[in-house]
């Protein structure tokens, strides 16, 4: 966290039932030397079990929000605003699931130093992402297939047990049947605990988790309106 640039940051413990897990207020990254503003967030509260998802045109700040809530970004830039994050930890899924991998060790030694998690439910994620042949856990990331990296990144996101997980684009270098197969297994073993932030161009995935929708253009966030919020209100 880049604290010289913010006006107020806190960070708490764990968020609790009904309570926001992570608000921004009056929050601006702005490019330090020009201060040319690059993205405005006037309010964005995010809730326990909300899949929030998040479009918009190429260069329109999608990344950049994703900075605000991580709580990171490039020293070039300027935060400032309040930033208030009750999760302990932040899960990140990036478009490449071998990013989020340790290189050299093998998947099965990597996911068991992550998670504090009880075998049975390190065994019930594995299962359901379709991880749990012994053989693929003795790989390491590179010897592993895109797809099943990418499975591996959400099983070691949501086994970490951080309460707000991030997803940038994860399933844009699938082919369609991955990209179906990845979004059900992550709405599958994400928990009412767990909040999901994930950028997306894909209007399939979109519709696929959405709670709530957000559009990011110009460096402004605007509220869209769900597929699920659509057919409660139908
Ligand atoms: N470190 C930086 N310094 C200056 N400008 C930056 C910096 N980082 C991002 N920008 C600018 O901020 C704007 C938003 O960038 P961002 O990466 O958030 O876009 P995006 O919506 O994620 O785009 P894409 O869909 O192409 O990934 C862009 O115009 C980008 O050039």
């Amino acid at each position: 966290m880049n604290n010289e640039n913010a006006v107020q940051v806190s960070l708490r413990g764990e968020p609790s039932p009904g309570h926001p897990v992570f608000q921004l207020r009056n929050a601006r990254l702005s490019v330090r030397a020009s201060a040319q503003s690059l993205l405005a967030v006037d309010e964005l509260t995010l809730y326990p079990a909300e899949r929030v998802v998040i479009t918009g045109p190429s260069g329109a700040g999608k990344s950049l929000l994703l900075s605000m809530i991580t709580g990171r970004w490039a020293p070039a830039l300027e935060f400032c605003g309040t930033r208030t994050c009750h999760a302990s930890r932040i899960g990140y899924i990036p478009q490449r699931g071998q990013d989020a991998l340790h290189p050299l060790l093998p998947l099965g030694r990597q996911l068991a130093k992550a998670t504090a998690a009880a075998a049975q439910r390190v065994g019930e994620v594995l299962a359901a992402v379709g991880l749990d042949d012994p053989r693929l856990l003795g790989r390491r990331p590179a010897e592993l297939s895109g797809g099943q990296g990418q499975r591996a990144a959400i099983a070691l996101a949501v086994l970490s047990g951080a309460p707000l997980i991030l997803a940038d684009e994860p399933t844009s270098a699938l082919d369609h049947s991955s990209r179906d197969r990845t979004l059900s297994m992550l709405q599958s073993v994400l928990t009412e605990k767990q909040t999901l932030v994930m950028v997306t161009h894909d209007p399939v995935a979109a519709q696929a988790l959405a709670t709530r929708q957000l559009a990011v253009d110009s460096g402004r966030i605007i509220p869209l309106q769900s597929a699920a919020a659509q057919r409660a209100t139908a």
